[in-house]
């Protein structure tokens, strides 16, 4: 039996990799009406209940069995290999299994051809390849689709093909006349050349009839029947039902004299016998055009790999590898160029435009400016003023938050960073393995960041109180302030420029002189209203009185008119006429002027004011320029006459010490947590199998493990066919 079971073998690695239907090797297809007794047949030969029982059509899709013979193991389990479910001993587990696999199957299709794979290993088994199919229905009841009938034959004419073997179940209390398992193996194998007849239920007939059907006058087969009762008796332990079976049955032949007769075929022990005979058989006949067809799909493989990959290796292993030393090299290559000094730059850069902010806020928008060129000559009170201003500003720059801030800076660019690399080849195809380096990443700085940020706090602490400052960090202190509003001037005028290219120079400037003087006139009114407002408060009376008469109709006031006034009455009458003119006049005056206003585009006017604010803060940059390049702003005891120059020095001390202690709490840390973290999440440590699975998710390189796969498998196939082919011969001659 050698040879079925290493055929066996080659069919399980065959069922591994994708083929064509010529290499499909010969397996037994068990078929038969509902209720025939396909179920007991299997379960006899296998010697454990284990699939699916039910009223309810529970096999709705093929079950390939494959029974391996293991005589050195006591051991006795199933295996879905599709399932992943691992050595399954439990044989009630399996048909529970079973059961569910099948009613997955949705009412309306009712049965499936997506088959079930189940393996069974065994010392009491012999090595077979079965094939259980959904039983022939005679009448479609009430809940099935009428198509069902036909669905059913359909399925199982695929499987009563060429090279299978055919074990047609027929019940010996029905007449075979009415077997549709024999009806349909007639048509594919008309002489019974590959036909087992198997008669169930022996025990329900007579002897002289279940001879009769066994020696199969109606309907000859090459193969012959067999009858069987693979009904254990009640009661009967069902740890092994094979013996149980095969003793009451041989109990149940012996008993009737006519079974003993020359020609007759019956038991369970007999059936498992022919079965593994007529696969061996089957199967050596069938070897030399099995060779073939894995020859024919090994060339072909060979071929598709040596054009697409040029006969190249690979391995998952080595492609984990190489993906994880990719993600090194580029993190060591970017911790190369994001060392102390970068670190410096950008904290630099960051502190230097807060301490712009800072400027333009508490500086250049003040209107007194101008007067920080002539500190010297001011009274005490104007000098307290700068003095005073320059300490805020100093400390707005070194206020808390300096440390998370900067912290927070570095923590962003690692971040930033680090997503680009997940996201570049070849972790574009591993998004799993992406999202794993970025939770690394944020792992690492979470845990430093915190800590980090305090330190660097703590140490800047003294300069919140006092910046001490010496010759050489004012020099360049001032040097790094005047390119910084240098740099600040230039994008004023780039800005400014563009604004007059987009707008057109001779429309902005009409619509600046507009807003100009749309501006001071707006003033003007705003101090007429004023002066209405102050003669208002200075005479309440008359304004209520007023406004109550508003509130009358002129009709009443036309009637009291007629009373004589009094002196008081008379002053209050002019003043009130007074009040009113100026009001009128102010109201005439807006509302003409509204009338008389040219209608420019409200857009054109905001880019007409953003012009005038960037020619504004042009001109104070290129005075505090001028201040910066003086004499005064030579020496640091005029620093508040230099704020600029000052706060530069300030915003440098800053990032001095902040950068000491990201680089040693932080960004040393990460560049030695990092690649450690990346071998054992994402490297080789992770297992052959995470290894696969992560090297096939890359569409190419799944393809050509695939390929590679399929080309190792097939010439596996082909050594053991060929091996099988030697021995065949070799018996052949010892026989002659
Ligand atoms: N008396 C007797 N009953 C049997 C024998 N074999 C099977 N049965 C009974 O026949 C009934 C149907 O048997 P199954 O093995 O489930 O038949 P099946 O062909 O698998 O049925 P479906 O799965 O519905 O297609 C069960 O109640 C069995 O106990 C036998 O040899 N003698």
């Amino acid at each position: 039996m050698l040879l079925t079971k290493k055929l066996i073998e080659i069919r399980n690695v065959l069922n591994s990799i994708d083929h064509n239907d010529t290499l499909k090797l010969p397996s037994i297809v068990v078929i038969g009406s509902q209720s025939s007794g396909k179920s007991s047949v299997l379960e006899a030969i296998v010697g454990h209940e284990f699939l699916p029982k039910g009223s309810n059509m529970v096999t709705r899709r093929p079950i390939e069995l494959t029974l391996i013979h293991t005589p050195h193991s006591k051991e006795e389990y199933g295996e879905f290999p599709t399932l992943g479910l691992g050595k399954v001993h439990d044989f009630k587990r399996i048909q529970q299994t079973l059961k569910d696999l099948n009613m997955a199957v949705p009412e309306s299709e009712c049965v499936s051809s997506k088959p079930i794979e189940l393996r069974i290993y065994s010392p009491n088994i012999p090595d077979l390849t079965l094939i259980d199919l959904p039983g022939y229905i005679q009448i479609t009841s009430k809940n099935q689709p009428l198509t069902l009938k036909e669905k059913i034959s359909e399925l199982c004419d695929k499987y009563i093909q060429e090279p299978n073997i055919i074990l047609a179940v027929c019940a010996a209390d029905v007449d075979l006349a009415n077997s549709e398992a024999l009806r349909s193996s007639r048509k594919v194998d008309p002489l019974g050349l590959r036909t087992i007849g198997v008669i169930t239920k022996m025990d329900l007939v007579e002897p002289e009839r279940g001879v009769a059907i066994l020696r199969n006058q109606d309907y000859p087969l090459h193969l012959g029947y067999i009858g069987v009762v693979c009904k254990a008796p009640s009661g009967a332990s069902k740890d092994n039902i094979t013996q149980v079976v095969i003793k009451s049955e041989d109990a149940f032949f012996r008993s009737s004299y006519q079974y003993s007769q020359r020609g007759i075929a019956v038991g369970t022990a007999t059936l498992r016998r022919k079965l593994m005979d007529v696969l061996e058989e089957n199967m050596g006949s069938n070897l030399g055009s099995i060779i073939k067809a894995v020859q024919r799909e090994l060339d072909e493989t060979r071929y598709q790999f040596k054009v697409e990959y040029n006969d190249q290796k690979m391995s998952a292993e080595s492609y984990v590898a190489e993906s994880v030393d990719k993600l090194k090299h580029r993190f060591k290559d970017f911790t190369k160029a994001f060392g102390k000094p970068q670190v410096r730059l950008e904290i630099r850069h960051m502190l230097e435009q807060r301490m712009l902010d800072i400027c333009a806020q508490r500086y250049w928008t003040d209107p007194k400016i101008n007067e920080l060129s002539k500190l010297d000559s001011a009274a005490d009170e104007d000098r307290l003023y700068w003095d005073l201003k320059l300490e805020l500003a100093s400390s707005a720059l070194t206020k808390s938050g300096v440390g998370r801030q900067t912290t927070q800076r570095v923590v962003d660019i690692l971040t930033r960073t680090m997503e680009q690399l997940a996201e570049a080849e070849p972790f574009n195809h591993h998004p799993k393995a992406a999202e794993r380096i970025k939770s690394m990443t944020h792992e690492i700085l979470s845990s430093r960041s915190q800590a980090t940020a305090d330190q660097v706090e703590n140490t800047i602490k003294p300069f919140k109180y006092e910046v001490e400052c010496t010759d050489g960090e004012w020099v360049e202190g001032t040097k790094r302030a005047i390119v910084l509003l240098q740099k600040e001037l230039e994008m004023c005028e780039e800005v400014l420029a563009k604004i007059k290219t987009t707008v057109g120079t001779k429309k902005l400037r009409k619509a600046i002189n507009y807003v100009i003087e749309y501006d001071r006139e707006e003033a003007k009114r705003a101090e007429r209203r004023e002066a209405v407002l102050k003669l208002r408060e200075s005479n309440p009376r008359r304004h209520l009185e007023e406004h109550f008469n508003l509130k009358e109709n002129g009709h009443q006031r036309s009637e009291s008119s007629e009373e004589p006034h009094s002196e008081h009455d008379n002053e209050h009458e002019r003043d009130h006429e007074h009040v009113s003119e100026e009001e009128r006049s102010a109201e005439d005056e807006d509302e003409l002027e509204a009338a008389m206003r040219p209608h420019y585009n409200p857009k054109l006017l905001n880019k007409a004011r953003e012009a005038l604010s960037l020619r504004e803060r042009a001109l104070i940059l290129k005075y505090r320029l001028s201040a910066l390049k003086s004499k005064t702003c030579k020496n640091s005891k005029n620093k508040t006459q230099c704020p600029e120059a000052f706060l530069a020095v300030v915003s440098e001390k800053l990032a001095y010490t902040s950068v000491m202690f990201i680089q040693v709490e932080l960004l040393n840390e990460f560049v030695f947590q990092l690649p450690r973290m990346i071998d054992s999440r994402l490297g080789v440590k992770t297992g052959q199998e995470a290894m696969e699975i992560f090297a096939r998710e890359n569409p190419s390189v799944g393809r050509h493990l695939q390929l590679m796969d399929r080309r190792m498998k097939l010439e596996e196939v082909w050594e053991k066919l060929n091996y099988l082919v030697r021995r065949q011969e070799e018996a052949k001659a010892r026989k002659w």
